[in-house]
């Protein structure tokens, strides 16, 4: 069962559009944008050296005021601990809040990660592990959300990530927890049963897939090679244009494309960055049969941050045994006007046809909504673990 309405809790405060229009656009700029005069090529590139001058300094000067910010942390252990997501979320919206274009907000939200990405760089690369190998959607998710100055950690299973950043070996871990075209990821949601890895982040990624092949010829595909959720997700497309090649799935896209590369009438289902690290020629793409396809993942820690402004927390309960328990969970959000955006069901290991709850609702567990929430079930629940309170995903 789950119940949706995760753009509703993006909650980015924005400006009326006139009013950002007015506070953003450079005069000199906004009447050459109008003019229909050809512009001067040479003159235009005076100005943009010189704004390049501008930004470079100004991003210097960010950097050293950043370090400064680590000191001022004072002497910590590791790089994992000068990481702080909510105020790089609160940076983030801060972004998006001011953009007037001409630029999109992701544009805009990928450029300042980066820059922030590499001022906690200065510290020391945070170690992040993805389910690998190189060239996965879960390593775009990764850059997506900690930019690329990182110590990327391909590693074989979801599995894997949890145990690493369980152990320290990884600072953070990404995994991916569903998908909009094929729903839950049900080995991610049943590793929170058995570890103790905090939700710190979550990322959504627009998800593209491609038919990639050594040859780059569809007449010659004979056998496709991927992940079983991506062969869900192409399912008419394959239907359509290979109905008779054998599917053979695998633990991963990134594996699809490195057993691709040893034939020409193989082909893997990947992201196109796969068909870059294991060079296959693009076949067709993107194939995925819904055009919003998008896959939410989620970034793991070990500790809890404190509220950004516009968070998430996800729970999970082991429900009593007993008549209207169900309700009697659900009901204190509702008396508190929290909206809750998921609630999945889960065998929980504790005895037989007994149930978690995997439950999402918009706040921070530090907000008096959600610990009046909490205190009011604790009739009806064996156990609540809070297994993250976090910033919404941005752009
Ligand atoms: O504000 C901080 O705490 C910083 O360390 C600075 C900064 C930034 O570059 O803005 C860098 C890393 C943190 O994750 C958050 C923000």
């Amino acid at each position: 069962m789950t119940e949706k309405s995760r753009k509703q809790g993006k909650g980015i405060a924005k400006k009326p559009k006139a009013a950002k229009k007015a506070a953003a656009k450079p005069d000199a700029a906004a009447k050459a944008a109008k003019s229909t005069a050809r512009p001067d090529l040479a003159e235009l590139r005076v100005r943009i050296d010189s704004i390049d001058h501008t930004i470079q300094a100004l991003i210097a000067e960010r950097a050293q005021f950043a370090g400064q910010v680590g000191q001022a942390k004072g002497k910590l252990a590791a790089a994992v601990d000068y990481y702080r997501p909510e105020r790089e979320a609160q940076v983030l919206r801060r972004v998006v809040d001011r953009n007037a274009g001409p630029l999109n907000d992701d544009v805009l939200v990928r450029v300042f990660r980066e820059i922030m990405s590499a001022c906690l760089a200065q510290q020391e690369p945070l170690k992040i592990g993805f389910l690998g190998p190189e060239g996965t959607h879960s390593q775009q998710a990764v850059y997506k959300h900690f930019g690329h100055s990182i110590h990327g950690l391909p590693l074989g299973t979801i599995e894997e990530v949890f145990q690493e950043v369980d152990s320290g070996a990884a600072d953070f871990g990404v995994v991916p927890v569903e998908n909009s075209t094929q729903g839950t990821i049900q080995s991610t949601l049943d590793m929170f049963l058995t570890s103790n890895v905090k939700i710190c982040g979550e990322v959504e990624l627009r998800v593209h897939q491609h038919l990639l092949s050594r040859g780059g010829r569809i007449e010659d595909i004979e056998r496709v090679y991927s992940h079983p959720q991506s062969f869900a997700q192409c399912k008419a497309w394959l239907r359509q244009h290979l109905p008779h090649a054998e599917k053979i799935p695998v633990s991963s896209n990134a594996e699809a494309a490195r057993r691709a590369r040893n034939a020409d009438d193989a082909a893997a289902i990947a992201g196109i960055s796969a068909g870059t690290v294991y060079g296959l020629k693009n076949v067709a793409g993107p194939i995925e049969d819904r055009a919003d396809n998008t896959t939410r993942f989620l970034v793991l820690g070990r500790e809890l941050f404190p509220p950004s402004g516009n968070d998430r927390t996800s729970l999970l309960v082991f429900i009593k045994d007993q008549p209207g328990a169900l309700y009697n969970i659900l009901a204190p959000f509702a008396r508190h006007g929290l909206s809750m955006n998921r609630i999945e069901s889960r065998p929980g290991n504790i005895g037989l046809w007994q149930y978690a709850f995997f439950i999402d609702v918009a706040g921070h567990v530090e907000d008096e909504g959600i610990r009046s929430s909490l205190e009011e079930m604790t009739d009806f629940v064996e156990e609540v673990k809070v297994l993250g309170s976090y910033p919404v995903a941005i752009a």
